[in-house]
């Protein structure tokens, strides 16, 4: 059961995960986008969710599936237009997450002038980790991630290169969006975003501090 203070099973909570695109310069070099002047902001619903355990399902529309590991940040405390100054008193941890995004149906409502939600926000959409409290992470700011597809690293990068730091972001997002407990942040991808296949096997990790790994099915 969800409650107050136990953010250990933030996903239950069925809270907003709030998504930043394009916050690594490397990543929107490689997708030739445009670096953002501000946040580029868009949402997933709580059915995204999928735990280590259970798979990531390819939807029928979609023959172009593209991982990209993120830094999760949990919100521990509401807040309306939070300072940055005060921002991370509003964090309770983190945890790894994987943005899967369905890269053709993307690029069809990019060149449509269509939202993302196609894209983006379907069922299982948002593989995440355990949760990470607060204290194990010193230095959110400068954290390796990483992924493997089949053993073969594909995606690493430092959260030092976000163009948005978290504190920034925090106080963004909660000028337009009231941020509340159990709420998700997914702070953008760095570079190596790739195709994956059916019965791929994905690792990812934050340094040595946490692994985990999801296999890639097709239900059509
Ligand atoms: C181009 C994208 O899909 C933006 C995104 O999600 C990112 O992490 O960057
Ligand atoms: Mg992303």
């Amino acid at each position: 059961m969800a409650s107050a203070g136990n953010l250990q099973r933030f996903w239950e909570w069925g809270k907003k995960i709030i998504c930043v695109g394009r916050n690594y310069t490397a990543h929107a070099a490689e997708l030739r986008n445009a670096v953002p002047s501000e946040p580029l902001l868009f949402l997933k619903p709580p059915s995204a969710y999928v735990r280590e355990g259970s798979p990531i399902q390819v939807p029928y529309y979609c023959h172009n599936l593209h991982h990209e590991v993120e830094l999760g940040v949990v919100i521990g405390k509401r807040g309306t237009a939070i300072p940055q100054e005060v921002a991370m008193q509003h964090v309770a941890g983190y945890a790894l997450c994987l943005d899967m995004t369905a890269r053709d149906a993307q690029d069809e409502c990019k060149s449509k002038g269509l939202p993302w939600t196609l894209a983006k926000a379907f069922d299982t959409s948002c593989p995440v980790s355990d949760f990470i409290p607060k204290e194990q992470l010193c230095d959110p700011g400068n954290v390796r991630i990483w992924l493997k597809v089949n053993d073969q690293l594909r995606q690493e990068g430092s959260t030092s290169q976000m163009i948005f730091s978290i504190p920034y972001l925090i106080s963004y997002i909660s000028e337009f969006i009231t941020l509340e407990e159990g709420d998700l942040i997914l702070t953008g991808t760095p570079k190596g975003v790739s195709s994956v296949q059916e019965n791929d096997e994905l690792e990812a990790g934050i340094e040595d501090i946490l692994k985990m790994k999801f296999r890639v099915v097709r239900t059509d």
